[in-house]
């Protein structure tokens, strides 16, 4: 009955959060990038309960989009039309930028936000290549600015309590992790629709690129090893694009460890039974086979919603953890991975040490290991956008 009553509390501020009482008189000024579907949950939503950050300004193409979401969202400041996007970055009125454009558009429009000045928290993958990923990150360590790769679940405590563990050598050496991300099949709109951008080549779509961020993160952070080679991927193709997008990947990776990885990406698992008309559960899983006894830990991307780390030593009982806070650190249990996220970001660029983050060159490593994947599976790398070959 607790757990219930805690879930029920946890998800109404998860969707509700309270607002703070005052917003800190400098609080940091944020713009976003276009008026995407994630920017609400990524960032509006768990800037209202940080003192210390208001989203003053949006950029979207379309003018009536542009004032609908100014207008649904309390956001005091609008561009629009074709040139909305460098209006917002010439902004003397904004620190920071949130760049939720598609992951083709990632590297032009950070590229162009580091040099207006701007910190910038940056949407999964970084770029479309490692290359991009690479003159990113230097331009802002040139720079002296924030720049901070979106793989929000890694600044929840569920996630760095399963590392801790791994870590602290209670079951022994890591010697396998299996990591999926798969989502059921189900009619266009009801996650996605026809024409989304993750099914777009040039705009950097397919799974591996979407979706495939998370496991492969959870691979390179759980065995804190870069990657030594993919020895078997088979892709199937989406339907529209089905030579060049991926509709779901599987991997068996080796890494430099001697650690193995399985990871299964699928944007649309067909269903089974008669007819395939039984939709399949979300998987969202990572299982870790250490020497001495495994780790479960179930539904790693969204914690805050639910979550279980199973936790089995070879021959003994087993243990359940959930972790929704920090012993000592910030947060609230209802604080969604983004508001941990958001939190850090902030910390980093008020000079502050977070509690957590990311090694600088993890983009790269990321976006190199989506590189090696999706040339193990004899598809082809993303495109390099025209901005980057036009400033090489
Ligand atoms: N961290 C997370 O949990 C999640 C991260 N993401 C990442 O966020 C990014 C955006 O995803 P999502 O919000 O689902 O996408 P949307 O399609 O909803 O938003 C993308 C935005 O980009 C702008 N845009 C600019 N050029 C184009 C173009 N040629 N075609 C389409 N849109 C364009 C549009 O803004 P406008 O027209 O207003 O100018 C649009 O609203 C991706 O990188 C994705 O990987 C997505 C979901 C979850
Ligand atoms: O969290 C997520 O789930 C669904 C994906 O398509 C999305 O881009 C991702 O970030």
């Amino acid at each position: 009955m607790a757990g219930v009553l805690n879930l029920s509390s946890r998800l109404r501020k998860l969707l509700d959060p309270p607002d703070v009482p005052a917003k800190s008189p400098n609080a940091l000024r944020f713009g976003v990038l276009g008026a995407a579907r994630i920017a609400p949950i990524a960032l509006i939503t768990p800037a209202a309960s940080h003192a210390d950050v208001v989203v003053t300004t949006v950029a979207s193409r379309d003018e009536r989009k542009a004032n609908e979401f100014a207008k649904k969202y309390k956001i005091p400041t609008v561009y629009h039309g074709s040139g909305c996007y460098q209006q917002l970055l010439d902004d003397p009125n904004i620190d920071a930028v949130y760049n939720p454009l598609p992951n083709g558009l990632h590297y032009e429009w950070t590229v162009k936000a580091l040099n207006a000045g701007k910190h910038v928290l940056l949407e999964k993958p970084a770029a479309n290549t490692s290359a991009e990923a690479q003159q990113m990150v230097d331009l802002a360590a040139q720079k002296g600015l924030v720049l901070l790769e979106a793989i929000h679940w890694i600044f929840h405590p569920a996630g760095q309590r399963v590392k801790e563990i791994v870590d602290s050598g209670e079951l022994g050496k890591l010697k396998n992790i299996q990591a999926s991300f798969a989502l059921p099949k189900v009619p266009y709109g009801i996650i996605f629709f026809e024409d989304d951008i993750r099914f777009n080549y040039d705009l950097g779509g397919g799974a591996t690129m979407d979706m495939g961020v998370y496991p492969l993160s959870a691979v390179r952070y759980f065995s804190s090893s870069d990657l030594s080679s993919v020895s078997s991927a088979s892709a199937i193709g989406h339907v529209h694009d089905p030579a060049r997008i991926d509709r779901a990947m599987r991997v068996h990776l080796v890494l430099q460890s001697s650690v193995e990885a399985d990871v299964l990406i699928d944007f649309a698992m067909p269903g089974w039974g008669p007819f395939h008309i039984i939709p399949r559960m979300p998987k969202c899983d990572i299982h870790l086979e250490l020497e001495g006894g495994a780790i479960d830990f179930y539904n790693f991307v969204a914690p805050t919603v639910y979550h279980s780390i199973t936790v089995k030593p070879r021959g003994k009982k087993a243990r359940v953890e959930k972790v929704y806070k920090f012993k000592d650190g910030p947060g609230q249990e209802w604080w969604a991975t983004y508001r941990y996220q958001l939190e850090a970001f902030v910390d980093k660029v008020r000079g502050r040490t977070p509690q957590t983050w990311l090694a600088p060159d993890g983009p790269i490593k990321q976006m190199q290991w989506v590189e090696s994947v999706y040339a193990a599976a004899e598809f082809p790398a993303r495109p390099t956008s025209a901005y980057y070959q036009s400033s090489a």
